[in-house]
């Protein structure tokens, strides 16, 4: 049997890989905004560069599977993948990818506060059609988080990257995920959204103010669970149009079967947009 086709490697010099800023850090390791300029007069392109930590117990295993999975995936609301940088000295490797300018949703939405419901639902209606690409792909993502949506361009095109307060009741206990637990996500996604990622109002906040704030960590999940077993949900957002606020619901049913699926959710904000055109 042939060797699976290798994804096409671009290989990134890292002599020509200039080290501009950090754009964030997180237990995968870091991501640096660089300059590729192989002619060395600044004329070469932006890119994020996703640095692997090699101490870090993820291995040379996981970035390769990291590299192919990236490297399929074709869809406009996916972070480009464009090659991988193996440094000589330090042996480590890192993930090269499109630069994208805006940053995070919570970064864009705390410096844009007048995003209005469209935009918001346009976001939503974005992020929709990622998820339901990569579901079409069997790859699940569980961490979609507004942590990890990034702002592609002015236009609010949302992008998306792959990644406790965020999980539907069986990941939280069981550690089951699906394609129905990512709805859970989208579901707080949303909230995060129509609250503007205000600090004040994000999930964590307020989950612990329901559970109490004196709950130690371990037993914070099972607490979590205990709520939402009894049918506690996020309240609607100061604002949210009820029939936002009614698909959260939807993405929040204790029973997974009873959550929509993407498609159906892409459809319902369709409708949504339509209305508040009208
Ligand atoms: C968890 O941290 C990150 C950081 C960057 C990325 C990433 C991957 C792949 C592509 C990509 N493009 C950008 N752009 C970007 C732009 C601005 C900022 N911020 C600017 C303002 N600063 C205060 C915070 C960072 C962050 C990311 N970030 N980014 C993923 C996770």
């Amino acid at each position: 049997t042939s060797t699976p086709a290798q994804p096409e490697q671009i290989l990134f010099e890292e002599r020509h890989l200039r080290f501009i800023s950090s754009l964030g850090k997180g237990n995968f390791g870091s991501v640096e905004l660089c300059r590729y300029d192989p002619l060395g007069d600044n004329t070469g392109e932006l890119v994020a560069v996703k640095k692997l930590q090699p101490n870090k117990k993820s291995t040379l295993e996981d970035f390769k599977k990291e590299v192919n999975i990236l490297s399929i995936f074709e869809c406009d609301y996916i972070v480009k993948y464009k090659g991988v940088c193996y440094s000589t000295g330090r042996l480590s490797m890192s993930l090269v990818m499109e630069y994208l300018p805006y940053g995070s949703l919570i970064g864009y939405l705390e410096s844009y506060r007048h995003v209005n419901t469209r935009r918001m639902l346009l976001f939503a209606s974005q992020i929709c059609t990622g998820m339901e690409y990569l579901q079409t792909l069997r790859y699940v993502h569980r961490d979609l988080a507004a942590r990890n949506i990034l702002v592609a361009n002015e236009s609010g095109k949302a992008d998306f990257l792959h990644l406790i307060f965020k999980y539907a009741p069986e990941s939280i206990n069981e550690s089951r995920f699906s394609h129905k637990s990512d709805v859970w996500s989208f579901g707080v996604v949303l909230h995060e959204l129509f609250c503007y990622c205000d600090t004040n109002y994000n999930p964590k906040r307020l989950y612990m103010q329901e559970i109490g704030h004196y709950v130690q960590s371990p037993s914070i999940s099972m607490h979590l669970e205990n709520i939402l077993k009894n049918n506690w949900r996020l309240p609607a957002p100061l604002n949210c149009p009820p029939k936002v606020y009614c698909l959260m619901k939807q993405c929040w049913a204790y029973d997974f079967e009873e959550r929509p699926c993407f498609s159906s959710l892409g459809k319902q904000i369709e409708t949504i947009v339509q209305e508040e055109r009208e």
